[in-house]
């Protein structure tokens, strides 16, 4: 049984969750006694930053779907047993820039691999560890990638340079895929 709280954000690119995650981490530390920590997806630990790596290393344009699926599934898979649940377990805040909603977005929508089947895969990863809250930055993709574009010196990434050519109906559909599931315990 966890204990601690576990909150996670979610959106697309350059919708703001890393800064939004740095300043509600300043605002829970100024009112709280609580230890408070801030991570990411995929990420967060020396294994699941060189799972990142892999991911988004420009040169893997031969990368198959559900290869890339099970990446994000082993790296989030390593990092809740080596990050997130001993904090949980020691009654900590932990503030998450996105977890399984990305893989249902993005892999289950975005790549057409299916929400069932990429939430199964996940089910193995997880078992049913899921964040008690979770607030998607509902800004639209275009603006999302003018922010990140705009920034030069944010290393441009392989999804990145896909994304610069999705289309505004793209965008909308990753919207509509975050929407689709969000559940009773999600500020959407
Ligand atoms: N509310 C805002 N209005 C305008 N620009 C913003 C806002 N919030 C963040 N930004 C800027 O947009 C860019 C992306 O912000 P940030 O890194 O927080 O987004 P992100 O969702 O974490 O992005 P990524 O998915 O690429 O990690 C940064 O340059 C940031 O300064
Ligand atoms: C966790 C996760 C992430 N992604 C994608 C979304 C972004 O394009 C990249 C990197 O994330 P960042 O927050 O923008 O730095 O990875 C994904 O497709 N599936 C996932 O599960």
């Amino acid at each position: 049984m966890t204990k601690g709280f576990f909150m996670t954000l979610e959106g697309p690119e350059g919708s703001g969750k890393t800064t939004v995650a740095q300043q509600l981490m300043a605002k829970l530390a100024e009112r709280l006694e609580t230890e408070l920590v801030l991570t990411r997806e995929p990420g967060g630990i020396e294994i699941s930053e060189k799972i990142r790596d892999v991911i988004l290393d420009v040169s893997h344009t031969m990368m198959d779907a559900k290869t890339e699926a099970l990446l994000y599934t082993a790296s989030r898979r390593q990092h809740l047993v080596e990050k997130v649940l001993p904090a949980l377990a020691a009654n900590k805040i932990v503030i998450c820039d996105r977890f399984v909603d990305s893989s249902l977005a993005y892999q289950g929508y975005g790549r057409k691999i299916g929400i069932d089947s990429v939430w199964e895969m996940n089910q193995f990863a997880i078992a049913d560890v899921m964040p008690q809250i979770t607030f998607y930055l509902d800004v639209p993709i275009e603006v999302g990638f003018e922010r990140i574009f705009a920034n030069k010196e944010r290393e441009v990434n392989r999804l990145d340079l896909e994304k610069k050519r999705i289309s505004s109906n793209g965008g909308r559909r990753l919207s509509s895929s975050y929407l689709s599931f969000s559940g009773t315990n999600c500020c959407y």
